[in-house]
C-alpha cells in the first residue's frame, strides 16, 4: 500500500477530493470537440473502451489512430482486428506515440504501470496523457513527467453501451478530471471537455470530478450493485426456480432478459417506477423483501466501501495480479460452470409485464442493491450525483450485457478490475443470503403471486409508497434524469 496516492494525502485533502463533483451544464460543451481539432489522438489498446471511444471520437470529427504492442500487430490479435477492420490506422508505440498530442491509455488497469512506463519516454514535450479510470494514479501512485498534462474521461458504462448510446444519438454519463499535479499549461479541462463531447457523454451528463472520487466510487459501484449483485441474484434466483420445479428454459430466460426489462423501468423513473410496475400486493412484497435484504447485506456493502477507501481492496487485487490472476481466473472458470450459465434460455414467450410479475425477488434485489450502494457511497463522502450514476443509472446498462450472453458477456465487457470485484462480492454474498433464500418460494420468483384478490391495506400501501419516494436516490435521480430528455427507449 506504500505507493497508494490517496493514502499519502492528509485527511482534509482526502475528503475534499472525494467530495469533488460539479454537474456541468450542456452550455459548457457548446464548443464541442474544438479543443481537439488539429490534434492527433492515439489510443493505446483496442478493447472494450478503446474501440467504442475511438469510433465515437472519429465520428465526432477527431483524428484517431491506435498504438498497439508489437505482438498484437504481428499476431493480428483481436485488438488489431478491431482497429483495422474499422478502418483505423494502426502502428507500434515507436511509430505513433511520438506524433500524438493526446495519448488515450485504454489498456487494462493491471497493465497501466508497464504501459505508461513504456509510453512516457516516447511522448512529445507538453502532450496529454489520458485515462478512463484513475486506478493507476490513485491506487498505484504513478508519477507522470512534469511537462505532460494528465486528464481522465471516464464513461460510467461498459464500452459496448458507450458506442450503442452514441449511435442512438445519446451518450453515457461521464466523469472528467484533471490531475492537479499534472496540468502545466492549464489546458487539461478544455481537453477533457472536448474529449467527453467527442464520445457523446455531454448529452447524458458530465460531472467535473477528481481522480480520487472517480476511483473510489467506480470500484464500489462495479463490485456491488452493478455487477456483483446481478451475478449473485442470477445464480440464486435460477437455482431456486430449478429447486422449486420451474422449467429450466423458462427460468433461464426470466433471468437473462429479466434484469434488462425491470431495470429499464428504473432508468426512466427510478426505484419508484420499477416498483410501480408491480400490482399493489406484489409491490408491498418486493418492498418487504428488499428491506430484509438490506439488513442482511449492509455489512457487506460497508466492507466493500471501507476496503476500497483504505486501499485494502487494491492491495489484495494487486496480490492476485502478482499471482498470475489465480483468483480471477478460478472465479471466471467457476462462473462458466454454473447451472444458470449452462442452461440456454427456452423458446418461450415472456411478456414485458410478466418479467415484473414473476420476478418480484429480482425487483427486490435491484432495489436493495441500488439503495445500499447509494447510501454507502454517500456516507463515505461521494457526492449524490456520482453515487447515482454508479448505482442506479448504470445498472440497466450492465443488465443489457447479461441480456446478450448472460454473465459471460457481462464479465467479458466490463474491465478486469470490475470483473475481479464482481466475483469477490459474489463469493461473499452467496453464503450471506443462504438462509434468506431458504424461505423463498415461486410466488416471488418464477410464478408470481397468482392472487384472486389483489386488495391491500391502504395504510400499508401509503407507507410503502412514501418510503419509496423519500429515498435520497430518488430525489437526485429525478433531477439528473431531467437532463436526459434525449435518452432513447430500448425495451
Ligand atoms: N470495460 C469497460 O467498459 C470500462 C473500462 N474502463 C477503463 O478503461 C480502461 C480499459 O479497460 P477495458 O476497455 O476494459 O480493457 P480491455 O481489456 O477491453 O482492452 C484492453 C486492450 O489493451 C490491450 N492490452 C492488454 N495488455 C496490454 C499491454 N500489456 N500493453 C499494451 N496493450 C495491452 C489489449 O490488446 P492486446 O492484448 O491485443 O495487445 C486490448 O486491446 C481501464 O482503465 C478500465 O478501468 C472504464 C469504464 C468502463
Ligand atoms: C461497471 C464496470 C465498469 O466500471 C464500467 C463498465 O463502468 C468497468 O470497470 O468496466
Ligand atoms: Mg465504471
Ligand atoms: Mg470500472
Amino acid at each position: 500500500m506504500s505507493n497508494n496516492y490517496f493514502n499519502t494525502l492528509p485527511l482534509r485533502e482526502q475528503l475534499e477530493q472525494l467530495g469533488k463533483c460539479r454537474f456541468m451544464s450542456i452550455d459548457e460543451f457548446s464548443d464541442g470537440v474544438e479543443a481537439l481539432k488539429g490534434k492527433k489522438m492515439v489510443v493505446i489498446g483496442c478493447g472494450a473502451q478503446g474501440l467504442a471511444q475511438g469510433m465515437n471520437l472519429r465520428d465526432s470529427g477527431c483524428d484517431v489512430s491506435y498504438a498497439l504492442r508489437e505482438a498484437a500487430i504481428a499476431e493480428k490479435r483481436q485488438s488489431w482486428k478491431n482497429a483495422t477492420e474499422n478502418g483505423f490506422v494502426v502502428g507500434t508505440y515507436e511509430e505513433l506515440i511520438p506524433t500524438a498530442d493526446v495519448v488515450l491509455n485504454l489498456t487494462p488497469d493491471k497493465q497501466h504501470t508497464p504501459v505508461v512506463n513504456a509510453v512516457m519516454p516516447l511522448m512529445k514535450e507538453g502532450a496529454c496523457l489520458s485515462y478512463s479510470h484513475g486506478f493507476n494514479i490513485v491506487e498505484e501512485g504513478m508519477k507522470i513527467r512534469d511537462d505532460l498534462t494528465v486528464i481522465m474521461v471516464a464513461p460510467k458504462c461498459p464500452g459496448s453501451e458507450v458506442r450503442n448510446e452514441y449511435v442512438r444519438g445519446f451518450g453515457v454519463p461521464t466523469l472528467i478530471a484533471v490531475h492537479e499535479d499534472n496540468d502545466p499549461k492549464g489546458e487539461g479541462l478544455a481537453l477533457a471537455k472536448a474529449y467527453a463531447a467527442g464520445t457523446g457523454g455531454h448529452k447524458a451528463g458530465v460531472l467535473m470530478s477528481s481522480f480520487i472520487a472517480e476511483v473510489k466510487s467506480d470500484l464500489m459501484g462495479e463490485q456491488t450493485i452493478l455487477c456483483g449483485m446481478l451475478q449473485t441474484g442470477s445464480l440464486l434466483c435460477f437455482d431456486k426456480m430449478i429447486e422449486e420445479g420451474i422449467d429450466a428454459g423458462y427460468a433461464s430466460k426470466l433471468i437473462q432478459y429479466g434484469w434488462e426489462t425491470i431495470t429499464e423501468a428504473l432508468k426512466y423513473g427510478g426505484v419508484t417506477n420499477m416498483l410501480d410496475r408491480l400490482s399493489n400486493p406484489a409491490k408491498i412484497k418486493a418492498f418487504d423483501l428488499s428491506e430484509e435484504l438490506k439488513v442482511i447485506m449492509r455489512p457487506l456493502y460497508n466492507k466493500h466501501q471501507d476496503d476500497i477507501i483504505d486501499g485494502t481492496f487494491s492491495t489484495v487485487m494487486m496480490e492476485d495480479w502478482a499471482n498470475d490472476d489465480k483468483n480471477l481466473l478460478g472465479w471466471r472458470a467457476e462462473t462458466a460452470e454454473t447451472a444458470f450459465e449452462k442452461t440456454p434460455a427456452g423458446d418461450v414467450e415472456i411478456s414485458e409485464q410478466e418479467y415484473f410479475d414473476n420476478g418480484i425477488l429480482m425487483v427486490a434485489m435491484v432495489k436493495a442493491g441500488v439503495e445500499l450502494a447509494f447510501e454507502t457511497m454517500t456516507a463515505a463522502g461521494i457526492i449524490a450525483d456520482s453515487a447515482y450514476y454508479e448505482s442506479l443509472h448504470e445498472t440497466p446498462l450492465i443488465a443489457n450485457t447479461i441480456a446478450r450472453k448472460k454473465l459471460y458477456e457481462m464479465n467479458a465487457t466490463i474491465s478486469d478490475t470490475a470483473e475481479y470485484g464482481c466475483y469477490l462480492y459474489n463469493h461473499a454474498c452467496l453464503p450471506l443470503l443462504a438462509d434468506f433464500m431458504k424461505d423463498i418460494k415461486t410466488d416471488v420468483i418464477g410464478k408470481g403471486l397468482e392472487l384472486d384478490d389483489t386488495g391491500v391495506d391502504n395504510a400499508r400501501l401509503i407507507e410503502v409508497n412514501a418510503a419509496l419516494r423519500a429515498h435520497p436516490v430518488e430525489a437526485i435521480g429525478a433531477e439528473l434524469r431531467g437532463h436526459m430528455a434525449d435518452m432513447k427507449k430500448i425495451v
